[in-house]
């Protein structure tokens, strides 16, 4: 039988626990026999950003996983370079996995149709939702909505952006990221200037 696998994409600029919990939901709930945590090189929606070093985000997302044999990670968009489109990726994947459902937060749902080749995304795979608080402006439901599985995963309410501040700020992000990560931060000094 071929194996059920969860495509989980993110900047993970750190990866924290609001990833890492609720995706521990989706995999018991979809019934899922493992997450691929993908690394982006760079986000389509975030191109104006400036990401951490991709080598940065991969080892810290590889320290938060390596020891759960359920989690995996793939450094192919960061291999390939350039601006990570998702349908590329899953292309690639479904070489290798027939069975792959997509894992997006709820804030990725509702600008879903303005993703590179949505229609052929849900062609390819499940659209499976987490929860998370968005802005009442940030968007409308849009046409995904309608086959997307929206789970019911506990909001942890922190993002990347909020640690990075906070790190900026000399504030602990204990217990918001796994040990090994935090302590990745801290010796090669991630974060602390801007
Ligand atoms: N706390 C959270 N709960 C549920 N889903 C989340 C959470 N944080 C991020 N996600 C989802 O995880 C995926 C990857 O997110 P990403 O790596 O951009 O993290 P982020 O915390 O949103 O980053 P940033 O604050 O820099 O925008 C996205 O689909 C996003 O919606
Ligand atoms: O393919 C797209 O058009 C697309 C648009 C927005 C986001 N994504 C992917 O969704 C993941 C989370 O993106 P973000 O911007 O919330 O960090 C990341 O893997 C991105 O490559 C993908």
């Amino acid at each position: 039988m071929s194996l059920k696998v969860g495509i989980f994409g993110g900047t993970f600029d750190p990866i924290h626990i609001g990833h890492l919990i609720t995706t521990q939901y989706v995999l018991e709930k979809r019934k899922l026999d493992k997450i691929i945590f993908v690394p982006c090189h760079i986000s389509p929606h975030k191109t104006d950003k400036n990401s951490s070093n991709p080598i940065h985000r991969l080892n810290m997302l590889r320290l938060a996983i390596e020891d759960i044999p359920y989690f995996d990670l793939t450094d192919y968009e960061i291999r390939k370079g350039n601006i990570s489109y998702t349908y590329d990726t899953i292309v690639e994947l479904r070489k290798t996995y027939a069975n792959i459902e997509l894992i997006i937060g709820y804030d990725n749902l509702v600008v879903f149709d303005k993703w590179h080749n949505p229609d052929k995304i849900v062609e390819l795979a499940k659209l499976v939702v987490m929860k998370r608080v968005i802005d009442k402006e940030t968007g409308t439901k849009n046409k995904y909505f309608e086959n997307a599985i929206i789970l019911d995963t506990p909001t942890i309410e922190i993002s990347s952006s909020e640690l990075r501040e906070r790190i900026k700020n000399n504030l602990p992000v204990s217990f918001m990221v796994p040990p090994k990560v935090e302590e990745y931060i801290r010796k090669i000094n991630l974060y602390r200037e801007s």
